[in-house]
């Protein structure tokens, strides 16, 4: 558990933990671990051992703990087509690259080295129930009996299958697994007022709604106000009515309030007193960095809660859960595909839906570690599926043939919207990208640049955002080496301007590998730095301009000296000897030493 803002930029940003750095080392996890998961789910698998070795796992959850969760020597980068014609082209091609890149050949990072780690961190993920079966009374339970059009009728998919209890709930093992101290504080049922900080759909409020519901059992009231909707007046009916409860009744009210960010401070010094007296329990959610947002006073009064991006793992757990409970069949590569692969508990007359082994894993890599956008995108392809009323399509492979909707790789890629995969445009990503490509550029990697300049471009960014960002890098790091590259970063802000996307976009290309390649020099930035801080630390009053250095537009003035012994450089041939600097600043020289 994380209390202090400050490794929150390491975890979620660039770096991870070791699951999420396990997943972004692999090129493809096959769903080996998942997909074992959905056989034991489906009856296909009997039982692993340890049954009953920990109170309240479903039993399902515990014969995954100790299932083989992926084959042993199953090598992901045997299984990326050669072509690349997998993952990659030509949708895509961001992901595959930096997929493959992160799998250096020799590390732990390596691919076998995130073999190794994968299926640790997938048992991980499987240790709290997290298979596919659903528990007794689940959201997913509740899903059978219809057929898969039915079943995603009405609600998000990813609402229907909220998890409920901590059984349930996959992944965010370093602030949940055992012996942490959310754990224990949970199992304990005290909860303080916390901050759940993490990215878009990792679970955050379905973190918040577990406690509630843990909660509930001794008594504690459970008010939900989401920031975006929510007045100040409605904070003040919830807390009134806490003040009451516990007055009368002694009961304890927990106040979730989602997107706790987009209330502004004095909204937020409304719960402060509250928060502080015990009268609510506050459980804020955001996904922009606490220590920004949230107003310090409020902040320290509570425990900031980090989560991360779900793991691919974690993802490909939460999608198998979805497609048991929808009744959707799996097709590996190597199997027989009969109507019986892979148990369905779809007892419809419906046409099965299969979707692709290689489709699931693949859209456990695009979610992006976002639980919701992984949901509705499988949601999406199977409904686009179904309408395009596919159920006679002969799915051919190996010489057998199966017929009813199949999903493939591509119809899930579909399913996905690829802004949203990406990059956030509003959120803390995007002052990590942009500072990632002006410090790929100070680097001179110009590989890195174009990486960094497509990946916010591709999310969506505002070219002319990048492009003022390039006008003050030219002057900053390149300065007086350089002096067109202002030029350039001027006239490329320009030429965005006039044109826009999709267009605009080689224009910052082209700025970005032209300041990648060029001579650095920060001396101009450094010595105004420098001359910044004298004028900073100056004790007392400022001295005053030297007489001669004055204009003397006025009888008067020039009476009083001004302009007086001013020697006009023009009229003389030889260097002029002439002060310019204040007496007392006489022989400070601000290019001397870079204080930056
Ligand atoms: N750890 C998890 N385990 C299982 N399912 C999850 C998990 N996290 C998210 N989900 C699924 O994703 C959906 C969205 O998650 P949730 O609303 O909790 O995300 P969030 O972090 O609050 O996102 P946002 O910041 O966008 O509101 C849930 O309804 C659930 O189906």
């Amino acid at each position: 558990m994380l209390l202090r803002p400050e490794r929150r930029a390491q975890g979620h940003g660039g770096g991870r933990g070791a699951a999420g750095r396990a997943a972004g080392a692999l090129p493809r996890v096959p769903v080996g671990a998942a997909r074992r998961a959905h056989q034991l789910a489906s009856g296909r698998v009997l039982a692993g051992r340890g049954e009953g070795r920990r109170a309240g796992a479903e039993p399902a959850a515990l014969q995954q703990e100790n299932a083989p969760l992926r084959p042993p020597g199953e090598s992901s980068e045997e299984e990326e087509p050669e072509d690349g014609s997998g993952l990659a082209a030509p949708v895509f091609p961001l992901f595959h690259k930096g997929r493959a890149a992160a799998a250096t050949p020799g590390t732990p990072g390596g691919a076998a080295g995130a073999h190794r780690g994968a299926p640790a961190a997938a048992a991980r993920g499987q240790e709290r129930g997290a298979g596919p079966a659903a528990s007794p009374g689940s959201h997913a339970a509740a899903l059978s009996g219809e057929t898969v059009a039915q079943k995603l009728e009405g609600k998000p998919l990813a609402d229907k299958l909220r998890p409920g209890t901590l059984g349930d709930y996959v992944g965010q093992d370093q602030v949940l697994g055992e012996q942490t101290l959310l754990r224990s504080l949970l199992e304990a049922h005290e909860i303080p007022s916390l901050v759940l900080w993490g990215p878009p759909g990792c679970g955050k409020t379905t973190l918040a709604h577990i406690i509630a519901s843990n909660s509930k059992k001794n008594g504690t009231r459970f008010v939900t106000l989401s920031a975006t909707s929510a007045k100040t007046n409605d904070v003040r009916d919830v807390i009134k009515q806490a003040e009451n409860e516990k007055r009368l009744l002694k009961r304890k009210t927990i106040l979730f309030i989602d997107e706790i960010h987009r209330f502004n401070k004095s909204q937020q010094d409304t719960f402060l007193p509250h928060v502080e007296c015990g009268t609510v329990t506050l459980i804020g959610a955001t996904t922009e960095n606490p220590s920004f947002q949230v107003n310090s006073a409020l902040l320290s009064r509570c425990r900031v809660i980090v989560l991360e991006k779900l793991s691919v793992e974690a993802m490909e757990m939460i999608l198998m859960r979805a497609i048991t409970s929808l009744g959707i069949r799996i097709l590996g590569q190597d199997e027989q595909h009969t109507s019986s692969a892979n148990g369905s508990d779809s007892k419809s007359s419906e046409s099965p839906v299969y979707i692709e082994e290689k489709a699931v894993s693949t859209l456990a890599y695009l979610c992006d570690g976002d639980a919701r956008t992984g949901l509705n995108g499988l949601q999406l392809a199977v409904q686009a599926r179904l309408t395009a009323g596919k159920t006679s399509h002969q799915a051919s492979t190996q010489g057998c043939s199966v017929g009813g909707v199949f999903i493939t790789e591509d119809h899930v890629k579909e399913g996905l919207q690829r802004s949203h995969i990406l990059y956030d445009r509003a959120g803390e990503e995007h002052y990590n990208c942009i500072s990632a490509l002006h410090k790929s550029m100070r680097g001179s990697d110009e590989n890195a640049s174009l990486y960094w300049l497509a990946r916010m471009l591709e999310g969506g960014e505002n070219p002319l955002y990048v492009a003022r960002r390039l006008v003050r890098f030219a002057s900053e790091d390149i300065g007086l080496a350089d002096p067109l590259a202002l030029t350039q970063a001027v006239a490329a802000y320009q030429g965005c301007h006039f044109i826009g996307m999709p267009e605009c976009e080689v224009i910052l290309a082209q700025c970005v590998v032209y300041f990648a390649r060029a001579p650095k020099s920060i001396e101009v930035y450094s010595a105004y730095s420098n001359v910044k801080a004298c004028l900073r630390n100056h004790q007392g009053p400022l001295p005053p301009v030297p007489l001669h250095l004055r204009n003397a537009p006025t009888r008067l003035m020039k009476d009083l000296g001004y302009g007086k012994d001013y020697k006009y450089n023009p009229m003389y041939k030889e260097p002029v000897e002439q002060d310019y600097l204040p007496e007392e600043l006489k022989g400070v020289d601000f290019f001397k030493g870079q204080k930056i």
